[in-house]
């Protein structure tokens, strides 16, 4: 797919493009469950109970059926939950679908917060990237496990979020892709005030992994969600990156 890249910004327009946007530098250890593997005729209820659990935001994962072998849900969903839970919690829309423009305004009308799309499903991300910041949203931008994160990069100053998948988009329980952990590294080295997503196969397990390499913002399901403490296990893996930060903040 022919994409239309700018120049990859030095690390310091990106620090000063942050700074100027939140006032700090710094990152912050989150942690989203994925309610992909939970109930979902109780949508509603489970994302209730991962909030009450200690969850920092709700990672919603929207499948069309072209761009995964899956579908899940829409905006008419995401609309009911957002009446149902209030207008607190902050969603992120993992949105892995073949035609992302097409659900920007649709899904800023339904109150998401944050509008994650995947680099291979578009051929012109800078429009797409502003038109999701004018409707609102913040802009996360996430890539598949065979995409290299240089492709990622040009992008980098202009987004909140980078998602770096490790698995194969499309299903929920799948074993983590520890060789996408030289990605996040990479990605950290390069841009260290950028918040950075993990999603696919991580728990208890494999999130030291990914807190060393130097990931912020976990996303995990069936870990989260089929456990019978899942306040634990969020707390478990908030802590793990809490301490990194801390010590690469050291380090540094
Ligand atoms: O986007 C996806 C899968 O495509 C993820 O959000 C998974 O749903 C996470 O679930 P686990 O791998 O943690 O069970
Ligand atoms: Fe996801």
């Amino acid at each position: 797919m022919v994409r239309n890249t700018p120049k990859i910004p030095k690390k310091k327009e990106v620090c000063s493009r942050l700074e100027a946007g939140s006032g700090s530098m710094a990152y912050t250890a989150k942690v989203g469950p994925s309610i992909l593997s939970s109930d979902l005729s109780q949508l509603g209820r489970e994302c209730e109970r991962m909030m009450e659990c200690g969850a920092d935001y709700l990672h919603l994962d929207v499948m069309d059926g072209h761009f995964v072998p899956n579908i899940t849900f829409g905006h008419p969903m995401v609309e009911r939950l957002r009446r149902c839970i209030g207008p607190d919690p902050f969603f992120d829309m993992h949105m892995m679908v073949s035609r992302p423009e097409q659900w920007v305004k649709p899904m800023a009308a339904a109150g998401a917060n944050q509008y994650t799309f995947h680099l291979e499903a578009t051929t012109n991300p800078g429009s797409l990237i502003k038109e999701i910041r004018e409707s609102g949203m913040k802009v996360g931008l996430a890539i598949k496990p065979g995409t290299t994160v240089e492709e990622l990069a040009p992008w980098a100053g202009q987004i909140d979020m980078a998602l770096v998948m490790t698995v194969e988009p499309g299903f929920g329980g799948q074993k983590f892709m520890e060789d996408m952990m030289p990605k996040v590294s990479w990605l950290r080295s390069q841009f260290p005030s950028l918040d950075i997503e993990v999603d696919g196969g991580v728990g208890p397990d494999s999130i030291y992994r990914c807190a060393e390499a130097g990931a912020n913002m976990i996303v995990s399901g069936s870990a989260v969600v089929s456990s019978d403490d899942p306040r634990s296990v969020i707390a478990l893996l908030k802590n793990v990156v809490m301490e990194a930060i801390q010590k690469r903040s050291l380090d540094r």
